[in-house]
């Protein structure tokens, strides 16, 4: 069994979409990023690279590469799987806080997690999303930003 987490940052930005784990949130501002800066499936994606020892996503996918530009982080979680799967891993289970001001969170949050855990190819019940405000401390208080963490557990196949 192999441990691995991951945390990414990105700045709230008007006329820009706020997704997260997937799912567009109505919200008046965006995170700002050169892929669709989906924050959240940036530190899945931290974490599952972490744990197989492949690295960050920065390594995986370099923000100086035009084919990277709008992409959406769905797209590079898909490829972080097959990453793990050519390793021959898989995920046991994954377990994710975002720590935001505003927008309130709570009810996409079961739609994101059924998405994330689709892609990640186990059932919802191991899959958490939570959120959490930092009461109104440091950048995410301030609405400057959204940050989440995630932890993963993989297992190797046949292990
Ligand atoms: N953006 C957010 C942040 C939090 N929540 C929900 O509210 C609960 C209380 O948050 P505290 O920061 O005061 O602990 C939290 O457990 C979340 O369920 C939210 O929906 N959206
Ligand atoms: C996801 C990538 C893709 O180019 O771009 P960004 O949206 O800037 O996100 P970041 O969290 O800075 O990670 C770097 C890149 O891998």
């Amino acid at each position: 069994m192999r441990i691995g987490h991951g945390y990414d940052v990105h700045r709230l930005v008007p006329e820009r979409k706020l997704i997260l784990g997937g799912v567009e949130i109505p919200f008046e501002l965006g995170l700002l990023g050169h892929s669709d800066a989906d924050v959240l499936t940036h530190a899945l994606m931290d974490a599952l690279l972490g744990a197989a020892g492949l690295g960050d996503i920065g390594g995986a996918f370099p923000d100086s590469d035009p084919a990277y530009e709008g992409i959406s982080s769905l797209l590079l979680l898909e490829r972080v799987m097959g990453m793990l799967a050519g390793k021959g891993l898989r995920v046991g289970s994954a377990d994710m806080t975002i720590l935001c001001q505003r927008p309130k969170l709570a009810g996409y949050l079961p739609q994101i997690r059924a998405l994330l855990a689709q892609y990640l190819g186990i059932p919802g019940d191991r899959v958490n999303v939570k959120a959490t405000t930092e009461e109104g401390l440091g950048f995410t208080g301030r609405g400057e930003g959204v940050a989440a963490h995630a932890v993963v557990l993989l297992e190797e196949d046949g292990g």
